[in-house]
C-alpha cells in the first residue's frame, strides 16, 4: 500500500515542514486537495501553490481537484508541476475530453467518485485512466469518519479492474486511520491518502503505524 499524506491537515503557514517531514518519513507522493468554494464549501490551494512546493520536494504531486468546470484549470496545474490530476465525475459534463485533455499535458490522468455516485458511471472512461480515486468521506473537508460502505465500492472496483484487464490505480480517500486502512488494503486499494491522521501525530510514527496495518 502506497501513502498519500494530504497537505490539507498540514500547516499552511509552514506547509515546506510538514512536506519534508513526511518526506522523510517514507511518503509515497503529496496528495494536494483544491477546493474552489462551488463544488465543495471550501477554498485551499491553487496552481501556484504546486509551483512553490514544486523544487521543494522530490515526492509526485498528486492534485484532487474539487473544482468545477476541471478544464479551466489543467493547463495551470500542469505548468506548476503537477504530477498526477485527479477530476470529480461529477463536476465535468465532458468526462471523457478532459481526462484526453489531461493527457494531452502529460500529467497522469485519474478520475474521483464521490460516495453517492455508482461505479458504473466510469465505464466508457476506465481505459482512460491511470488512477481511478473512491473517496470514502463526501469531499470538502479533513478529520471525517470513513464511510464502511465505501469498502465493497472499492472491491467491486477491484473485481471490474480484473475482469476487463485494466491497470489504473485505485486510491481511497478520507477518514483512513490505523483503524480503517486494513479493510481497504483487502478490498484491493493501492494507493491511501491521510491528512488528519498523519498530521495529528509525529508524522513518521503515523506513517509507520499505516504502512504496519495496510
Ligand atoms: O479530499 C479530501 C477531503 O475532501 C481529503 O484528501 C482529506 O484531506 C482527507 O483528510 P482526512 O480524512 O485523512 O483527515
Ligand atoms: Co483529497
Amino acid at each position: 500500500m502506497k501513502i498519500a499524506p494530504s497537505i490539507l491537515s498540514a500547516d499552511f503557514a509552514d506547509l515546506a515542514t510538514g512536506v519534508a517531514a513526511v518526506e522523510a518519513a517514507g511518503a509515497d507522493r503529496l496528495h494536494i486537495d483544491v477546493m474552489d468554494g462551488h463544488f465543495v464549501p471550501n477554498l485551499t490551494f491553487g496552481p501556484d501553490t504546486v509551483r512553490a512546493l514544486r523544487p521543494r520536494t522530490s515526492l509526485p504531486l498528486e492534485v484532487h481537484l474539487m473544482a468545477d468546470d476541471p478544464d479551466r484549470w489543467i493547463a495551470g496545474f500542469a505548468d506548476a508541476g503537477t504530477d498526477i490530476l485527479l477530476v470529480h465525475q461529477e463536476a465535468t459534463a465532458h468526462l471523457y475530453g478532459t481526462l484526453q485533455t489531461i493527457a494531452a499535458h502529460h500529467v497522469q490522468a485519474g478520475v474521483v467518485l464521490n460516495p453517492g455516485t455508482p461505479l458504473n458511471t466510469l465505464d466508457e472512461v476506465l481505459p482512460l485512466v491511470d488512477q481511478v480515486l473512491i473517496m470514502t468521506v463526501n469531499p470538502g473537508f479533513g478529520g471525517q469518519h470513513f464511510l464502511p460502505a465505501m469498502t465493497a465500492k472499492v472491491a467491486a472496483l477491484a473485481k471490474t479492474r480484473t475482469a476487463r484487464g485494466l491497470n489504473f490505480a485505485i486510491e481511497v480517500d478520507g477518514g483512513i486511520n490505523d483503524q480503517t486502512i486494513g479493510d481497504v488494503t483487502a478490498a484491493g486499494a493501492d494507493i491511501a491518502v491521510a491528512g488528519s491522521y498523519i498530521f495529528g501525530g509525529d508524522p513518521a510514527q503515523r506513517l509507520a503505524k499505516l504502512e504496519g496495518r495496510a
